[in-house]
């Protein structure tokens, strides 16, 4: 077998900035999880200038490209595929035609001459576990999720698959697009490692992506999805839809002068967040489901229409969202300074509510400002997650609806639950909270363990637990194939 090239990219979680990412003057808090999208691409032998692309989780999910030169470079996907995935074909139809723009045709043809296969496969908390659960008899905790094999079979179509709002298709169009650039050699595999995110090779693998993942999904979102796949966890500021605007409506039009890092025009900004240490995210998929489009439409639609109203929610949450990021990023300074009684504090605060955090008049003086900073998170994403409602009260959608007011209030009120909210555009589908996680309980439950629990038996909403962390690898990242566990006999050995 002949190397193969893996690029994997997390999934995300807006955990505040919901629409108001949308607008460059404003900026979200977007968690990369361990979940990932990998892409292996392998030279396999058949007909050159063929490229077979397999999603082997799902059933009728093999799409075969013959790539032409005539003398601009097109992929076409064969008339004998039984489906059609747009968002593969415009990804590899970009992707290879940036790089016939840097490497020129005959390089990337002599790259042709072998057939390439391309597996996309996705980790499960992409996709709903849990009818895999209930057929299994498992109740709905983490635990249960690490008895099923990694890269489940989803035993459906793609298209029939419950997503669960990790962003699978812009952590696999980062995936494989990047994937392309490193196999094409349009970018060297060390542009992706982890010690300088702002490197020319990561910005351009970034910058396809976004153009692509818009022009597949036909608009363009505020990217703070991509943007996390490629660069991790950050607090996102978007750039000018513009730049891209022109290449969206004629792509027949060179793509390097407009995906070129050196081009201004991209305005993103990057700034550095993780989440504070011995906390934990936990996400849940809540089987309702929302239309992420319709709720964004009819929010800026209010905004437009009551700008007054609208501009004051903004500000206020604004205020709130950089205050909140503030914070969690003054814990980790706190930890720093002292790690000892930080960690003690976790242990105390992870069996007591966060009404009773802040109660002992005894609390050594040395733990009082990190008691005082972790309630002051609890306090500020409660703050948000009023102001958010209100947002969805005065334009009509229900981005908190009272069902998840009712779950976040039971599980935001257990002992050692810091925060929580709905993610990015809200709705009905998920929840997140931060948890604290200290080393040991021991003999009291863990927070994670009292929130598995109310989940698990929480009788109006079915909550099933995502089992992603957040990532601390920044973004795109170059695999091991045997280091990525269940990866290996995915891949073809032809
Ligand atoms: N494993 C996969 N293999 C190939 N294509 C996939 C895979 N998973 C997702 N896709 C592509 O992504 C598309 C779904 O994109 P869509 O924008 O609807 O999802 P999303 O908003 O990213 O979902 P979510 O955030 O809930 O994960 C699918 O139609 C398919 O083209
Ligand atoms: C509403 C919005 O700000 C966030 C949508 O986030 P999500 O897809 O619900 O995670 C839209 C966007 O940023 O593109």
């Amino acid at each position: 077998m002949s190397s193969t090239t893996v690029i994997s990219a997390p999934g995300k979680v807006l955990i505040a900035g919901g629409y108001l990412v949308l607008d460059p003057a404003y900026s979200g808090i977007v968690v990369s999880t361990s979940s990932r999208f990998y892409t292996a691409i392998q030279d396999f032998f058949s007909k050159p200038d063929t490229i077979r692309v397999r999603s082997p989780q799902f059933s009728d999910a093999s799409w075969t490209y013959t790539v032409a030169f005539n003398p601009d470079i097109s992929v076409q996907p064969s008339p004998e595929n039984s489906s059609s995935n747009k968002f593969v074909h415009l990804a590899l139809q970009h992707s290879l035609a940036l790089a016939v723009e840097v490497q020129g045709v005959a390089r990337v043809q002599e790259k042709l001459t072998q057939a390439l296969d391309i597996a996309i496969v996705g980790d499960n908390d992409f996709y709903s576990q849990r009818a895999k659960l209930e057929s299994l008899g498992l109740p709905r905790t983490i635990s249960s999720l690490s008895s099923i094999p990694h890269f489940a079979s989803a035993g459906v179509k793609l298209s029939e698959v419950h997503k669960t709002g990790l962003g699978s298709s812009a952590a696999l169009i980062t995936s494989l697009t990047s994937a392309l650039l490193v196999h094409f050699s349009v970018i060297q595999a060390s542009a992706l490692s982890a010690d300088n995110l702002l490197v020319e090779g990561r910005q351009l693998a970034h910058n396809l992506a976004q153009f692509v993942h818009c022009i597949a999904q036909g608009k363009v979102g505020s990217g703070f999805d991509v943007s996390s796949a490629t660069f991790g966890s950050h607090l996102y500021t978007r750039f000018d839809p513009s730049v891209i605007q022109g290449l969206m409506s004629d792509t027949s039009a060179k793509l390097l002068p407009v995906l070129s890092p050196s081009n201004k025009a991209w305005n993103y900004r990057i700034e550095d967040f993780k989440l504070p240490p011995c906390t934990r995210i936990m996400l849940a998929d809540v089987d309702a489901g929302s239309d992420t489009p319709s709720l964004v439409g009819k929010v800026l639609k209010w905004r437009k229409e009551k700008a007054g109203e609208a501009n004051g929610v903004w500000q206020h949450l604004d205020q709130l969202n950089q205050s909140l990021s503030r914070t969690l990023l003054h814990l980790t300074n706190l930890h720093d300074q002292s790690p000892t009684a930080y960690k003690n504090v976790v242990r105390y605060i992870s069996s007591l509510q966060p009404v009773q955090w802040e109660a002992n008049p005894l609390q050594p003086a040395t733990d009082q400002p990190i008691i005082n900073t972790f309630y002051q998170v609890h306090r500020i994403s409660q703050e948000i997650r009023s102001k958010m409602k209100e947002m969805g009260n005065f334009s009509g959608v229900p981005i908190e609806p009272d069902e998840q007011t009712r779950l976040l209030d039971v599980c935001v009120s257990q002992a050692g639950v810091v925060g929580g909210g709905v993610p990015g555009a809200g709705g009905y589908d998920a929840i997140w909270l931060l948890v604290c996680d200290p080393v040991s309980t021991l003999p009291d439950q863990s927070p994670l363990e009292r929130v598995e629990h109310v989940w698990s038996t929480y009788k109006e909403l079915n909550v099933s637990p995502l089992s992603s962390k957040e990532s601390f690898a920044k973004g795109l990242r170059v695999e091991n194939v045997d280091d990525v566990q269940g990866l290996k006999v995915l891949l073809t050995d032809s």
